[in-house]
Order: structure tokens, then sequence, then C-alpha cells
């Protein structure tokens, strides 16, 4: 009743707002905007803005420029799809910031700690970002998390051992790993079992999906700016989310600070406890970057093994090279497999093929600012089409092929020099985790290949893989999971790598 009350009060106002946005377009001079297309045409096509964004815009992109504007709702959008435009895009991400994350779902009398969606590079953001370059991302971090890597890759490889013979949902063994690999970073805690088969293994997956749904999907507020103050659906499902962020590090938290280490075997979550940070904000702040790390990695690392799976010749390259370099008696060095620089290109090529999120985080002008000459007004939505750029003839040759030795001799890297290759973006606000998450890869991908065969329950026809692993999303989501039987290639092998 109350929602129908409020409805009917807005409604004349939405109308108004309706009128003025198809009659007059924009307020801003619509002359100095980069061109687009009139809103209409969205509407025509909706289904495809809506599930498969990157491929709508890499549509109008051909028509109107890698640098055009879109109305969506009452919210406009500028979107670069080029590497010279998402280069103009990107370098402009100094600490004072243009382009800077847009806040997607605003969690009202709470004081939630984000990097993620910090609006902008200020202290808190600082700060936050330093403490993970100390216990996360920096080189010194990645090899003092050396063990938790390996131990977590052993529980791996002791379940599959147990399931030899049998299809199982390899995507959850991937997942499992690769988040109890981030939370023993984070806060020196497993947070799954090690196939996912429980009911709190469940939900805290499904709540670790809506949070990536609902982050890379715009509420009422976003579309409408006039309707944030009274978006109460996208507030109430940014509280029921964060109700149940809480929930799910309540005990690890409460266990942890019972106690907190100030020796050198410290983790990020005691740094943050010694800093006086409360338990809702280190949740909230556990929680993102859980969600910003396993999410991407486990669909880097399921596309890598489909594609492997599907061009036998480079698996057996790919297990050759590792044979040849990176073993240690018969088990797997990892520093070792970074020097492999075939496998490496894999881990590029499936990253340039499948990139897990095509536009990254969107960012938000927060002044009005030239690109390309055209005006950016303040608060537009900044957009690059990664995936576009990814699949650009310009820059790639037979870009839709799979052809890992493309990067090979190439001094193309992880870190977006380039700007022909933004797995994880580039510039201030890139991906701090870029090697973690490359090192994450490529141990899970060694270790499935290296020791084990792989078939293809008999249901599932080899030929047609990609029709059945369904269509892909913009998160790159798959609809069916992939399921795989493990055959142990040599058990005197095995044993010795365990
Ligand atoms: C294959 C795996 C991964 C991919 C493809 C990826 C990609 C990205 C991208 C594209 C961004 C947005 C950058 C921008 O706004 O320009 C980002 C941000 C971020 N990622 Fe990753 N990421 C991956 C793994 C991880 C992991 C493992 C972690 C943490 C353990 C992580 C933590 C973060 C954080 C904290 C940010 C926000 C940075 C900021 O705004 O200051 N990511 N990532």
């Amino acid at each position: 009743m109350m929602m129908l009350i409020i409805f009917m009060v807005f409604l004349p106002f939405l109308f108004i707002y309706i009128l003025k946005y198809f009659s007059f377009g924009v307020s801003h001079d619509q002359s100095q905007l980069p061109p687009g297309p009139y809103p209409w045409k969205i509407l025509r096509n909706i289904s495809l803005f809506k599930n498969s964004p990157h491929i709508a815009f890499n549509n109008l992109a051909k028509i109107y420029g890698p640098l055009f504007s879109i109305r969506i709702g009452g919210q406009l959008v500028v979107v670069a799809s080029s590497q010279t435009t998402a280069k103009e895009i990107l370098k402009n991400r100094t600490t004072s910031g243009r382009f800077l994350p847009s806040l997607y779902y605003s969690i009202p009398g709470t004081t939630h700690l984000s990097v993620v969606t910090a609006k902008e590079c200020d202290d808190m953001w600082k700060s936050l970002r330093t403490i993970g370059q100390s216990y996360i991302f920096s080189s010194k971090a990645i090899e003092a998390n050396t063990l938790i890597r390996k131990n977590k890759v052993m529980d791996m490889m002791n379940y599959l051992r147990t399931k030899e013979g049998e299809s199982l949902n390899i995507e959850n063994v991937i997942f499992a790993t690769i988040s109890n690999i981030v939370a023993n970073i984070l806060a020196s805690r497993n947070l799954f079992s090690v196939n996912l088969d429980g009911i709190a293994d469940r939900k805290l997956v499904a709540l670790i999906h809506e949070i990536v749904g609902k982050s890379s999907s715009p509420g009422l507020g976003d579309l409408f700016p006039i309707f944030e103050r009274i978006d109460f659906w996208s507030k109430r499902s940014a509280m029921d989310m964060y109700r149940l962020i809480k929930f799910a590090w309540g005990d690890i938290i409460k266990e942890r600070r019972a106690s907190i280490r100030h020796d050198s075997e410290q983790d990020f979550f005691d740094v943050l406890a010694q800093n006086a940070y409360s338990d809702d904000q280190i949740a909230s702040l556990l929680m993102e970057f859980l969600t910003a790390g396993t999410h991407t990695t486990t669909m880097t690392t399921v596309m890598l093994m489909i594609k492997l799976m599907k061009n036998q010749e480079i698996l057996f390259r790919v297990r050759d090279e590792i044979s040849n370099q990176a073993l240690d008696g018969n088990s797997i060095n990892e520093s070792r497999l970074s020097e492999c620089q075939y496998f490496q290109a894999c881990i590029k090529e499936i990253l340039r093929l499948h990139i897990p999120g095509a536009f990254g985080v969107p960012h938000r002008a927060i002044e009005t600012c030239k690109v390309n000459n055209y005006t950016i007004p303040k608060d537009t939505i900044i957009l690059v089409n990664f995936w576009a750029i990814h699949l650009d003839p310009n820059n790639w040759e037979d870009p839709e092929s799979f052809k890992p030795e493309r990067f090979l001799g190439s001094n193309i890297d992880f870190m977006g020099a380039h700007f022909q290759f933004l797995p994880f973006s580039a510039g201030q606000r890139m991906c701090p985790a870029a090697n973690v998450a490359v090192k994450n890869v490529q141990l899970i991908v060694a270790y499935l290949v290296y020791y084990f065969d792989w078939n293809f329950p008999d249901d599932v026809n080899q030929s047609n893989l990609d029709e059945i692993m369904g269509k892909l999303k913009t998160t790159f989501e798959k609809e069916n999971p992939l399921c795989l039987i493990p055959k142990i290639r040599e058990q005197h092998i095995f044993e010795q790598c365990i």
C-alpha cells in the first residue's frame, strides 16, 4: 500500500521527466557531446542491452565511432571502445581524479569501508590500498603467501584423487580453492569446503554472485538520478546484502579478534583490527576483496581449462613446458611456472578472449572535461569496453581465435601499458591484484593439467562445447557449470606431488 502511495505521488514528476527527456534530450549542449543514438533506438533493442551490453555497445561503436554517448534512463553514459580512447580515459585518472567509480549501491546509515567503490582516491582509499599492498598485492606479499597457495591446491588435489573416474563439477572445486586461498591471505581462515557441498557454502556462494550481479547492474537511482533519494528498493536490497555480509564474516571476526597478532605472522585482518576499524567495516572490506578476487579468477581458470581441453596440441605443449622447466623432482615449483613463456601466453590469451569483466568498474566524471575534443559533462558515467578492444581487428590478427603464440616474443604484459590488452585495466585505479590473480590461475591449471587427464561425461559433445557451456553474459557467468571426469596420469608421480 505504502509503495502504491509513493508511486502515485511521484507519477506526475516521472511523466514530466520522461516528456522533457524525449522532447528536448539532455540539458547541456548536445553538439559537443560524443555522437550517439537517440534513446528510442535503445528501447527497440532493450534485450540486447540488458543481456549482452558489451556486444550492443560494440555494435554502436561501429556506427558512431570509438567514443560515443548514449542515454540510459536519465543517465548520460560515454563509452570508449578503442585503444586510443581507452588510453585517453584511463590515463586521466590522477590522484585529483576525473574518472572514478560510480557507487552502484549505497548503504545508508553505515560507515561502509570500500576500495573498489571509493569515489575518490582519498586518504581512506590510500591507506587501505597501502595495507593491501603490504599483505596481499606486492611481490613480497605474494612470495610470503606461497605456502597458502600450495596448501589450498593440495586440498584440491586430495579431493580430486577421491573422485577419480567420477563426473564432478570442476567449477565448484576451482571456486572453493581460489576463495580459500584469498580468504586465508585476508584472514587466515577457510570459507568453503573443497567442493562447496554444504548448505552454508551454497548460501555464501549465492551471496557472492548476488554482490557481483548487483554491483554490475544499475539501480533506479543510477539510471534516474533525480530518484536517487527515493530509490528505497536499491537501498533496501543493499541493506539486506550488508546484513548477510556481516553474518558471513561474523564468527571469523569474533574468533580472530580474540587473538590479534602483532608479529611477523600477522595478516590483512590483524592490521585492520589494529587500526581500530569496526567489525562491520572489516566485514564489508573482506567481502569486497573476496568478491573482487574469486569470481574473476575462477572464470579465467575455468575458461582456460575449457580451451586446453578443446585444443589438445596446446595442452600437450603446456604439459611439456611444465615438465621441462617447472619441476622439482615430480613436484611443481611455483616460481618456475612464471618462466614458462608459452603457459604465460595461454593465460594472457584467455584473458584477452574471455575477460571476466567486459567494462571493469564504471567510472563517473567528477568534473566536466574534454576527451578527444568532445565535452564529457560532470556526472557522466564512463565505460571502457575492454571486451571490444580485446577483439578489435585493428589490434589483433584473427581476434576471435585462441592463439597463445601471438603473445610469444611480444612485450605486451598484464599491466595495461599498451592499452590494447587491459584485463586488469590500467592507470591508478587498475586492479592491484593482477600478479596475485595470475599466480592463482597458473598454479591451479598447472596442477590440474599436469597430474590429470580429463574427460567429458558421456552426455557432453565436445564439438559444440561452446554452445553447451551456454551464452556468456557480461560477467561471463556461464549458464551450465563445467563437469569433467579426472583420471590420474601416473600414480607414482601423483603420489610424490602431494
Ligand atoms: C583474473 C582475475 C582478476 C581480474 C580480471 C580483475 C580485474 C579487475 C578490474 C578490471 C578492475 C577495475 C579497474 C578499474 O577500475 O580500472 C579491478 C579492480 C580491483 N580488483 Fe581485480 N581482478 C582480478 C582479481 C582480483 C583479485 C584476486 C583481487 C584481490 C585479492 C582483486 C582486487 C581488486 C580490487 C581491490 C580492485 C579495486 C581497485 C581500486 O579501485 O583501487 N582483483 N580488478
